[in-house]
């Protein structure tokens, strides 16, 4: 898988992705279909964030246009980080679609939700998801 990685045209545009986002609050990355921005960009913030410490603070929502997608991506994701499924215990993924939700109590740090179910959610709490310390 890491390998498999690597070779997504993505790779090569870690290091500045990571740079540009540390110096703005907004980052639109455009890119063929399957160059990896959906399941490679949140791996590299939440990675970038372990590795220096705040990994417990790190609060990453990946929005997809439909509920199969967003299992689908969350799926991908834990596999490619060899984690147990989305909402497992122990597992750093998770996704909400309606009322399916499979995420851990413990962890909050990937999260792939139908993006009108996320507008909804904000809706009704403007300051979700908290962080906690
Ligand atoms: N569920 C999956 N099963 C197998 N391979 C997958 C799966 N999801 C993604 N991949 C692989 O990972 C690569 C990157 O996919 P990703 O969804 O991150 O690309 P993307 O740039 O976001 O594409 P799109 O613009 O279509 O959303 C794909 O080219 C594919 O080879």
């Amino acid at each position: 898988m890491l390998k498999f990685r690597a070779t997504l045209p993505i790779a090569t545009l870690k290091g500045d992705i990571l740079q540009i986002l540390k110096e703005n609050d907004v980052l639109v990355v455009c890119g063929e279909t399957g160059s990896g921005k959906t399941t490679q960009v949140p791996q590299f913030i939440l990675d970038e964030m372990i590795e220096s410490g705040h990994g417990g603070h790190c609060n990453i929502i990946c929005t997809q246009p439909r509920r199969i997608a967003a299992i689908s991506v969350a799926e991908r994701v834990a596999d490619e980080r060899c984690e147990p499924s989305p909402g497992s215990d122990g597992s750093l993924i998770g996704y909400q679609v309606r009322l399916d939700s499979a995420r851990c109590s413990f962890v909050h740090s990937t999260f792939c939700f139908k993006v009108m179910d996320l507008i909804n959610k904000l809706l009704i709490d403007p300051n979700w998801p908290s962080m906690k310390p």
